[in-house]
Parts: structure tokens; C-alpha cells; sequence
């Protein structure tokens, strides 16, 4: 099932939560929303599953315009934050309830239903567990039973909403992991709302950031992280170092830092933001060239694979992040308080509603 959201917008109160946003959703993708708390990410799953009405704009579920339709005929699957399992339910009857609920016309068997759940439980890796309580599970085994139940009934579409916020870092670990595998032998169309970047870009085939009600930019992993769209997106993806500077004349003039691009000849005067993330900043004792500015070592973080280090600029005084490989960084062997030449080996300038 494709799912197309076009042109949406929705108001509470005089306050616009999302702003004319348009996604395409091929059938079978897994696709993260990802961004700031209250950019909009859960108003627009509510909205796609029917919870809640558009004030503008439509859904289109395999082409056909489904906005009105109610949220039991759109046949998706849920799993939210909290497990909200019945907590009275063993977990082989929280699995089956959406089948047990059925009219009697479309219910399965007793031994159909049966059947179904077995494989669920084993689908989601809880053999043994079918007459435990919700209270005799880790946080991770409910939400795979929360995961088992929604999918029991055999969804069109599976709407994720921080499944795994809850819990804590290893497990939310393990169980992306274990998403991504489930997802790749069913191939449900799935959307997942989350703030956590490193989930979004390990889970999902592509990613939709979005900022204040809009979107930003959608792309796979790959191509949000290495080609960020704005300056917005450079920022929420990892660390990056931002130079401050004009650009005159064709080239950006960041402090003591010239950058220029065949683009940037283009682009009359007007304040730029040079965006280098600390894996693109390389480190040299001599000068070189007026791409590179001088920086005093503060800090070196030499534990683990990548080396991180912190200078100061000479020019402005700022702080930088640069990251080495221990190799590179045992053949420079820098010291702290040393002073090195700083230059980017990858950067992108943006300048007001230019970018470079
Ligand atoms: N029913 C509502 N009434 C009024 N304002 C609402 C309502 N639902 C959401 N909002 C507002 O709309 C904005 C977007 O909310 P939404 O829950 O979609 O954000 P989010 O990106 O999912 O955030 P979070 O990650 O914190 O859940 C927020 O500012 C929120 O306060």
C-alpha cells in the first residue's frame, strides 16, 4: 500500500502545527519522521491514520483519496510509545484480541486464530512467553508484543510513534535492529516517528526531517547526511563547525578563511555560514593555502576508534571539532596548546536563501 499526504495543513487554536507537507510514501518503505520535539511529527501519523481531520491538503492510500474515511476502513496497525497492553491479558490474548473482536462473519476459527498468534509470537521472538502477564515482561518485550498485536491484523500499514522512546539505549539498540529485520521480511509499508537521529538513519529506508510544521528535507540516509539540504538539516544531523563570514566578491571570506566555489561567484554580497562537519576538517602543521585558518589544540579525546579534538581559532577565537582517525592522528601526533592549520575538506556554504 503506497501512501501519498499531499499538501497538509492543521491548526489547533490559532497555532499551525503543519504547514502545506507533502510526502510520498512508495509501498514497502520503511520511512522515519524525524525532528524536534513538536515539529509536527505525530500530528501528521494522527493524521494519516484517520485520528485526526486535516484542515487542508489529502491522503491518498494506494492512490485513492482516503482523508475522510474512517480510521477502522484504512486497515493500519499502531504501536506507540506506551505499550498500552491490556494489562489484565495474558500476551497470547493481547495478540489475538484484534482477531477476537472481529463479527463473527470475518472472525477466524479458534484454531485459525491460534495459528496466527503461534507465528506472531515466534515472528516476534517471544517463544515460551504466551501466558505471561504484561507485568512479567522487560519494557522491550511488551513493545514486541504491542509490535505482534498490531500486525495480528494484518495491517495495510504500520504506524510507529516512538516505539521504543521508553526504553533505555541498549535495548532501543537491539530492537532497531530487530525492526529493520522484521520489516525486511514483511515489507509492510511502515511510517516511524522519532527525535533520535541515529535511529531514524539506521531504521529506515528513507527519511522525512521536519522542522516547525513543514519538511525540510527527505531523502535516503545517505543522502540527508551527506547532502544536507539546509542549514537546518546540518545541524540536526550530527555536529558540525559553523565559520561566520561574507560572501565578496565570489568568495566566502569566513575570518581568515577564504572558500570559494565556482557557485559562489554567482552570489552577490551578503552575510554565509560556511558548515563543516568535524570528520571533514583536516589538520596540517604548515600553512598551505587561505582555505585554512591557524588553531590552538585545547583538548585531545583520544579514546575509542576517532580521535576528537578541540581548538580554538586564532582569528576569532571560536571553538572547533575536529575528528581523526587514530591513524591520521598518530602519524601528526598533535600536542595540546600546539598550533596547527585547520582546513575543510568538505564544506558547504549557505548564504540566506542561497545555497552553495
Ligand atoms: N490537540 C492539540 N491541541 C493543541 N495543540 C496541539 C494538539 N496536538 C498537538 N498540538 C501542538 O502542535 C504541535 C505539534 O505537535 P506534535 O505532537 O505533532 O509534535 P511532535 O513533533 O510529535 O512532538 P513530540 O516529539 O514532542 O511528540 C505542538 O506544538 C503541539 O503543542
Amino acid at each position: 500500500m503506497s501512501i501519498e499526504v499531499r499538501n497538509i495543513t492543521k491548526t489547533f487554536g490559532g497555532f499551525t502545527a503543519l504547514k502545506d507537507v507533502s510526502v510520498n510514501i512508495p509501498t514497502g518503505e520503511l520511512i522515519a519522521l524525524l525532528g524536534p520535539s513538536g515539529c509536527g511529527k505525530t500530528s501528521l501519523l494522527r493524521i494519516i491514520a484517520g485520528l485526526e481531520t486535516p484542515d487542508g491538503g489529502s491522503i491518498h492510500f494506494n492512490g485513492a483519496d482516503t482523508t475522510r474515511h474512517e480510521v477502522r476502513e484504512r486497515k493500519v496497525g499502531f504501536v506507540f510509545q506506551h505499550y498500552a497492553l491490556f494489562k489484565h491479558m495474558t500476551v497470547f490474548d493481547n495478540i489475538a484480541f484484534g482477531l477476537q473482536v472481529r463479527p463473527r462473519k470475518t472472525r477466524p476459527t479458534r484454531e485459525e486464530i491460534a495459528a496466527k498468534v503461534h507465528e506472531l509470537i515466534r515472528l516476534v521472538q517471544l517463544e515460551g512467553m504466551a501466558q505471561r502477564y504484561p507485568s512479567q515482561l522487560s519494557g522491550g518485550q511488551r513493545q514486541r508484543v504491542a509490535l505482534a498485536r498490531a500486525l495480528a491484523v494484518e495491517p495495510q500499514v504500520l504506524l510507529l510513534d516512538e516505539p521504543f522512546g521508553a526504553l533505555d539505549a541498549r535495548v532501543r539498540q537491539e530492537l532497531r535492529r530487530w525492526l529493520r529485520r522484521l520489516h525486511d521480511e514483511l515489507h509492510i509499508t511502515s511510517v516511524f516517528v522519532t527525535h533520535d537521529q541515529e535511529e531514524a538513519l539506521e531504521v529506515a529506508d528513507r527519511v522525512v526531517i521536519m522542522n516547525a510544521g513543514q519538511v525540510e528535507q527527505a531523502g535516503t540516509p545517505e543522502e540527508v547526511y551527506d547532502h544536507p539540504a539546509t542549514p537546518f538539516v546540518y545541524n540536526f544531523l550530527g555536529n558540525v563547525n559553523l565559520f561566520h563570514g561574507r560572501v565578496n566578491q565570489g568568495q566566502a571570506k569566513l575570518g581568515e578563511m577564504e572558500l570559494s566555489t565556482p557557485e559562489l561567484a554567482a552570489v552577490p554580497d551578503r552575510p554565509a555560514v560556511g558548515y563543516v562537519r568535524p570528520h571533514d576538517l583536516e589538520l596540517e602543521r604548515n600553512y598551505s593555502n587561505s582555505s585554512s585558518v591557524e588553531a590552538s589544540i585545547r583538548h585531545i579525546h583520544a579514546v575509542g576508534p576517532v580521535v576528537r579534538i578541540e581548538l580554538e581559532r586564532g582569528d576569532t577565537f571560536e571553538i572547533l571539532e575536529a575528528e581523526l582517525t587514530k591513524d591520521v592522528y598518530q602519524k601528526l601526533a598533535p600536542q595540546v596548546g600546539e598550533k596547527v592549520f585547520v582546513r575543510p575538506r568538505k564544506y558547504r556554504v549557505f548564504v540566506d536563501d542561497y545555497q552553495i
